[in-house]
């Protein structure tokens, strides 16, 4: 798939309606799998500023106009302040279950069949909420949107490493405890800042998790230098990276990636919003799939950094000069990379190839 990606033709100017290269209604239609996306940051503007409303000691904003403003980051560490200002306005069971609900609706509009939302139950369980009905209340709306929507959702549980170990003990016990594991639980993560928070610290709860029979997916190379990634794939035994942005300054680093099928999960618009990378045409994307690496594209914290998926797709297509057959490939690639089982990961392939058929049929 990396080489039909990096073989593909060009994608012309995706904003002009005029344009037939203007790939954006291909994009819109296609059947898609998104595997970095964040539960509390994919809160849409209405659901935060419904949020915001009940909870008038919050200072995020009432109006989804000031959002904007309120979603516009001098840094990473800045990103997290504001992130966490919106944990706090999820406060029950029912914000929980609402935000799910809403999260899967807006994943079904962009067609996408298949996601893995990154939770972090440990907010959630530390502000108050209990565990169990944290637990019914992803179960109810993963199965809500499943049945409505026909979206499947994948719950993985991630670790906030700077909130310590203690968060990563309850992460796990809540991850691997039979009474309140929920059915729909994959993968566990690692995310918040990476300075100053070493990855092999946590390898004693990937261990546990692992055993357990969860995937792992940390997030490393966000905001640090190749070497958090190697302690991921060493310490970690990570199966796929979340961000792995700077890989690209280690060629060791991309060739083992590319051997090893290490799946990185690129996020470019959040790179952009959270001052990651400079630019969209600084983004290592194109080293990585010229290093054969399996790319896939995500949109981490849709809403916060005004960006959905197919927007992803847009830029993807932009930075790697990708037709339609180019974009199918990158789906392609999401999908593979995904913790589904093999027919599940055939099904939405024949969807993704007779979409792309019939669009490009004479
Ligand atoms: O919940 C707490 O009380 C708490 C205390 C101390 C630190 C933290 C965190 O660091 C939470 C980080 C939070 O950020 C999520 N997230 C969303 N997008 C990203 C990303 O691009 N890179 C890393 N983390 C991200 C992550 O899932 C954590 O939930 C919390
Ligand atoms: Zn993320």
């Amino acid at each position: 798939m990396t080489d039909h990606i990096a073989a593909a033709g060009s994608a012309g100017t995706p904003k002009d309606p005029q344009d037939p290269h203007d790939l954006h209604p291909f994009i819109a239609g296609l059947p898609k799998a998104e595997l970095h996306v964040h539960h509390v940051g994919s809160a849409s503007p209405r659901i935060v500023s419904e949020l915001a409303a009940r909870h008038p000691d919050s200072r995020v904003p009432t109006d989804p106009e000031a959002l904007v403003d309120y979603f516009t980051f001098t840094d990473f560490a800045h990103f997290i302040e504001v992130y966490l200002s919106v944990v706090d306005l999820i406060r029950t069971p029912e914000d929980v279950r609402l935000l799910t609900y809403e999260v899967a609706r807006d994943l079904a509009r962009q067609q996408v069949r298949y996601a893995e939302l990154t939770i972090t139950p440990f907010s959630s369980t530390r502000r108050g909420i209990d565990a169990r009905g944290f637990m019914d209340a992803i179960e109810d709306a993963r199965k809500a949107a499943e049945a409505e929507f026909g979206t499947v959702l994948r719950w993985c549980f991630d670790i906030p490493g700077e909130a310590g170990l203690e968060s990563a003990e309850e992460t796990v016990r809540l991850a691997t405890d039979d009474r309140l594991r929920p059915e729909g639980l994959v993968s566990f993560g690692l995310g918040g800042p990476e300075i100053g928070v070493p990855r092999p610290q946590f390898k004693p709860y990937f261990d546990r998790a692992i055993a357990a029979g969860l995937r792992s997916v940390p997030h490393a190379g966000e905001t640090t230098g190749p070497e958090t990634v190697w302690d991921a794939l060493t310490h970690l035994g990570a199966e796929r990276i979340g961000h792995g942005t700077s890989s690209a300054q280690d060629p060791k680093l991309l060739e083992h990636l590319a051997e090893n099928r290490i799946a990185l999960e690129v996020c470019p618009t959040s790179n952009i919003a959270t001052r990651a990378v400079r630019t969209l045409d600084e983004h290592p994307i194109r080293e990585f799939v010229r290093a054969g690496v399996l790319v896939t594209v995500n949109s981490d914290d849709p809403p916060m950094f005004g960006t959905d998926l197919n927007n992803e797709y847009a830029v993807a297509a932009r930075l790697l000069e990708l037709d339609e057959r180019g974009l199918a490939a990158l789906a392609h690639s999401a999908v593979d990379a995904s913790f589904l089982d093999e027919p599940g990961k055939a099904r939405i392939k024949a969807e993704i190839d007779a979409y792309t058929a019939a669009w490009l049929a004479p």
